[in-house]
């Protein structure tokens, strides 16, 4: 791998130190790239899909890796610091247009809680046909920043993150996800959020989210 896809995990690596912080983040404003940006993600998406269910031959295997190499090397020196990229930040994209998270498309987003809709795909299997049950956490995780956003707190650490799984999340299905701000105290903002298919309860989350103190990491 070459040295500039190494510096994607230096959140420093260009020295820059000017950002505005909550706590130790870096400021995060939202973006709205071009037309390409929309069409590089979703092609990336469907590449995932495909990396993790191929059973190629060796001669088509090799000649993906050709050309996953090749962009690898067109795009390594493209790195942005953290809060520069447009991943993360695309709000019209599915899953802010970052790969990390789960194509979901946020539908309400404000004091009184968010909510977001979308699906888990080929990426995101477990076994049997359900989503892995890593993913419920990553997706609630994500929807509580958002929460605790949304709410008009700084943005906040998870200090913990209760997940209770109700029923099998299934795959290429539109699922819904919504959650609030139940009680805040102090620094400590306390949330509860739910996972559904149409009626059907998937998955409950209660999340304690904490407002940095200056600096803190
Ligand atoms: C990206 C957006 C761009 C576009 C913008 C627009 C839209 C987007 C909207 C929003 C942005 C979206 C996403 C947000 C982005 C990022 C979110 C990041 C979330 C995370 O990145 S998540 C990573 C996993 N997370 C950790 O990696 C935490 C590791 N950990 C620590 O960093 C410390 O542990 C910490 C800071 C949690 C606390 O440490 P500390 O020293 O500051 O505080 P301390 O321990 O004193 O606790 C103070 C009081 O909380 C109580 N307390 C603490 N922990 C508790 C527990 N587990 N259970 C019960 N009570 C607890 C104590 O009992 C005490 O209570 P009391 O005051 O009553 O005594």
């Amino acid at each position: 791998m070459s040295e500039q896809a190494a510096d994607v995990t230096r959140l420093d690596y260009d020295g820059d130190d000017e950002y505005e912080h909550h706590g130790g983040f870096p400021k995060y404003e939202p973006v709205t790239p071009g037309p390409d940006w929309a069409r590089f993600v979703d092609g990336m998406r469907t590449l995932q899909d495909l990396a993790v269910s191929v059973d190629a031959p060796d001669d088509v295997l090799a000649a993906a890796a050709d050309q996953v190499e090749k962009l690898a090397e067109l795009l390594g020196p493209h790195v942005a610091p953290e809060g520069r990229s447009p991943a993360g930040r695309t709000i019209e994209l599915p899953g802010r247009g970052s790969l990390l998270l789960p194509p979901w498309n946020i539908e309400k987003f404000g004091p009184d809680g968010v909510r977001s809709t979308g699906m888990f795909r080929r990426y995101h299997l477990g076994g049997n046909g359900a989503a892995h049950g890593g993913t419920l956490p990553l997706l609630f995780d994500d929807l509580m920043g958002m929460i605790v956003h949304a709410y008009g707190r700084p943005i906040s650490r998870t200090a913990y993150l209760h997940v209770d799984y109700r029923a099998i999340t299934p795959l290429n299905t539109t699922l819904a996800i919504e959650g609030k701000v139940d009680r805040v105290d102090g620094r400590k903002t306390y949330i509860t959020a739910r996972m559904t298919h149409g009626e059907t309860l998937l998955a409950e989350c209660e999340a304690l989210m904490l407002v940095l103190l200056p600096g803190q990491p």
